[in-house]
This record gives structure tokens, sequence and C-alpha cells, in this order.
């Protein structure tokens, strides 16, 4: 039987749902959005009935066609825009605003460009009023998790997309989140920095222990990096389906040929394929 047939008969809230509530760190409930005024020609529902439990730890991808809504559901979570219905707890307590103990890495790096890499990194702490010393350290060893070791004091133009998106995840590591947001952050790299950052987000994710929310295009990509790849439907935009991955961690390269994870990618191509031609 094909993978992602076998899995995706599992409930999509089944793999949270057993798991201790004190577990779930991120519970969103029927969440829906629509943009303009609900009923008029411009209203774009862009999220109905949304409902997802994401454990501490967890990594989430979320896969779906162009529009289908990821974008707005993570920044929902992010606190940047609120939900039209519904809502989205975070250790029992609503999301009403942006917080550092959620953080977002976007697809355009979203560095200050005046800023050195150092400086990028230490702002959010230096804004807290972290002592200097104490930012500095902590800059240092962001800096080497994200292999970024002697680049501490260049500015984003003078570094490629793949070192500027390192800066970026380091800068986004910063405060100590519990749960890091990631919206294609991989987007507009090619496609072997894409390849050496997947490892090291999934490496470092790991490590940190942080719970993350992926958005994602990318099939390989959302399944080499998840421990459940929820795909959502064209928009509007509600959960269809899950494939939990069983792959072990650390995730590395040669588990892209296991015959599992072929399979699943060529699954979710299958699932997805004429929606994604709809969507061109
Ligand atoms: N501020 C806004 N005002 C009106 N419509 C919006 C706004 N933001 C998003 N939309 C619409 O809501 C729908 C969902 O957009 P969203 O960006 O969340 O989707 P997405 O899945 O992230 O798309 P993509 O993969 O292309 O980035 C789209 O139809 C989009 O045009």
């Amino acid at each position: 039987m094909a993978a992602t047939a076998a899995l995706a008969s599992t409930p999509f809230q089944g793999h949270a749902m057993h798991a201790d509530p004190a577990d779930i760190q991120i519970d969103i409930r029927n969440v829906g959005k629509v943009y303009g005024t609900k009923g008029q020609d411009n209203a774009v529902i862009a999220l109905d009935g949304v409902t997802l439990k994401i454990r501490r730890g967890e990594f989430i991808s979320l896969l779906g066609p162009s529009g289908c809504g990821k974008s707005t559901l993570l920044g929902i979570v992010a606190g940047f825009q609120a939900a039209t219905s519904g809502q989205i707890l975070q250790d029992g307590r609503p999301i009403t605003k942006p917080g550092p103990s959620r953080t977002v890495v976007f697809q355009d790096y979203a560095l200050f460009g005046w800023m050195t890499v150092q400086q990028n990194i230490e702002f959010g702490l230096k804004a807290k009023g972290m002592p200097k010393a104490q930012r500095a350290e902590i800059a240092r060893a962001l800096v080497a998790t994200v292999h970024l070791t002697g680049f501490e004091n260049k500015y984003p133009h003078e570094m490629s997309g793949g070192m500027k998106q390192r800066a970026a995840i380091a800068r986004a590591l910063a405060p100590d989140p519990d749960i890091l947001l990631m919206d294609e952050p991989f987007g507009a790299l090619d496609a072997q920095t894409r390849v050496l950052l997947q490892e090291e987000i999934a490496r470092i994710s790991s490590d940190a222990g942080k719970t993350v929310i992926f958005v994602t295009h990318g099939i390989d990509e959302a399944v080499f990096l998840a421990d459940r790849v929820v795909v959502m439907s064209p928009r509007p935009g509600r959960v269809r389906e899950e494939v939990l991955v069983p792959l072990p961690r650390p995730r590395t390269a040669e588990m892209r040929s296991d015959p599992w994870f072929v399979s699943t990618v060529n699954d979710l191509w299958e699932t997805l394929k004429p929606e994604w031609q709809k969507g061109e």
C-alpha cells in the first residue's frame, strides 16, 4: 500500500490527541480567517476551520498549494494578525500579539541592512536591556551554531543568500524562543544551499528542543524535516491530511533515498499535482 495512503488514514489530530494535554504547546482551534468583509465580493476566505494540536518540541511542516493560507496561519500563530473565528492557544493561553517566545524566519531574511551579523543577532537582546557582555556571549554561541564564525562583522550585502539566512536563523534563536516559525525560509536559495540548510535546521531545532512550524512548497523538504507533515487543502485552507514521519533523528542525507521517504514524496506529489497544476 502506498505509504501516504496508509499514513493519511491516521486522523490528523490523532498523533497529538494521544499526547498528554500538558505536552500540547500550540492548540489551533477551528481557526478561520477572512480578508475583507465577509459576504462582500472582495472577501477572501483564506482559512476555514483549521484545527491542529502541536506538541512541545514537534517539527511540523505545513505543505500546500500556493494561496491555501499557510502564511496566514503562521502569521496568526506569530500574533501578527488575528483570526476571524476560532483561537490559537500557546500553553493554554490565547495568542493575541507577537512575543519573544515565538520568533519568525522569513524567506527574504528580513535582516537589518545597516547592522552587522553580530548586531542583527543581538538586536532583540539589546532591546530587552540585556548587558553587552551577555548578549555578545549568546551571539558568539549562535554564530558558531549556524556556522558563521569569522563573519560576525559582515553586513548583509556582503554575504550570500545562504549566509544571510543563517544569520536570520541565529537572530530568531537569540531570544531563546519556545517556538520557531519559518515561512519558506529556503525558498530563495539555490538547490545545494537549500539542502545544506535543511540538514542544519533539522539539527539545530532538534538539539535546541524547539517547536517548529515550517511553511514550504517543497514536498521533499517538508518530509525530510518534519515529525509530521500537515497538508492543507486549496483555499479556503483546511487541514486535509497528515503524514507522520518515522525517520529517526538526526536526519541525514542518506535518508532521502530511504524507500519510505521516496515513496512518501512520490505519493504526496501525486496527491498535490492536480492542485499545483491548477495554481500555475
Ligand atoms: N492582506 C491580505 N488581504 C487580502 N487577501 C490576502 C491578504 N493576505 C493574503 N491574502 C489572500 O489569502 C489567501 C491566502 O494567502 P497566504 O499568503 O496565506 O497563502 P500561502 O499558502 O502562504 O500562499 P503562498 O504559498 O503562495 O505563499 C490568498 O488568496 C491571498 O491572496
